[in-house]
């Protein structure tokens, strides 16, 4: 039995990917999922998809393999699967944060295709925004592979140089959580003001989701857009005067930096140079 696409690794990045491609069409059929638990393998099992406890079957029996361990495993997953790795040459594609291409191709034995992409999790639900990085092995077939796959769930952007990866570790991969950390203050706020749960949930989410459909979908210049909110002397101007007092630019981008840093830091930490 072959399959087009194989995942080592099921957790919250590879699993998005996963319930974003079935839900975005793919056949679960199409789909082999290697975890470690059998509590994991029978929730994909219940969604149609072959399951596995043996990563190697994924590379001896997959085109393509997703790679969705931690950072800090995937040296130790990777070097017992270098034979099969070699004998069966699968398109390598791997969401591990800041481990590079040639760390990957070296513990699996040289010579082999590897796109690095950089997701996040709203891939679930097909808003995912990935960056993508090919090694000078790939072919344009595999290419298009990779953007069919991820163009699926969300939008791609390819980036020439592998480490304009840290950037966009910083600016999508886990920019979600800065989203959701914003939308968790406000609703404490909605909340003390005496909105109920569930009546801000639904006016944070589609504020959100409205505010970034008019970034995505109209070429109006963004501070142009939160300047189009605020009336002079009206109430959002006394909002954006409060952040601005409070250095908003600043903090957001002590944040980001600190995102980078600590992309660059796993990199060398972790990577075979
Ligand atoms: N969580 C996120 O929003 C994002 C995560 N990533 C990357 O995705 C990768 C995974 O992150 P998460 O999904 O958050 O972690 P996670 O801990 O939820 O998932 C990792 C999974 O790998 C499994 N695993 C470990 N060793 C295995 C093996 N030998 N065979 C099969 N499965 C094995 C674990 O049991 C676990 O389920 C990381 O490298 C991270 O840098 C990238 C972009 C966004
Ligand atoms: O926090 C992390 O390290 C991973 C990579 C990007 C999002 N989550």
């Amino acid at each position: 039995m072959r399959y087009p696409l194989g995942f080592i690794g099921a957790g919250n990045m590879s699993g998005a990917i996963i319930k974003g491609l079935l839900n975005a069409g793919t056949a679960p059929g199409d789909l082999l999922i290697c975890a470690r638990t059998q509590a994991t393998l029978d929730t994909y099992q219940a969604l149609g998809c072959a399951t596995t406890l043996d990563a190697s079957e994924v590379m001896r029996t997959c085109d393509a393999v997703m790679l969705g361990v931690k950072p800090q495993m995937l040296k130790d997953v990777l070097q017992p699967l270098a034979d099969e790795a070699q004998a069966h040459q699968p398109l390598l594609l791997s969401v591990v944060a800041a481990i590079p291409a040639t760390s990957i191709e070296r513990w699996l034995g040289g010579n082999l295709a590897i796109i690095r992409t950089m997701p996040n999790t709203p891939s679930l639900v097909k808003q995912g925004a990935t960056g993508l990085y090919a090694n000078e092995r790939v072919t344009d077939a595999q290419k298009s592979l990779a953007e069919t796959t991820f163009a699926g769930i969300g939008r791609y952007s390819w980036v020439d140089n592998e480490a304009d990866l840290h950037a966009v570790t910083a600016t999508a991969g886990s920019a979600p959580a800065y989203f959701f950390q914003f939308a968790e203050s406000m609703q404490k706020t909605a909340l003390e003001l005496g909105l109920t749960d569930a009546q801000s949930r639904t006016l944070i989410g589609q504020t959100m989701l409205g505010a970034a459909t008019m970034i995505l979908e109209t070429d109006t210049d963004i501070a142009q857009m939160r300047k189009n909110v605020c009336s002079p002397n009206g109430t959002t101007e006394r909002a954006i005067q409060s952040f601005q007092t409070d250095d908003i630019d600043a903090v957001v981008r002590r944040a980001m930096l600190a995102c980078l840093e600590r992309s660059e830091e796993l990199s060398s930490e972790l990577g075979d140079a």
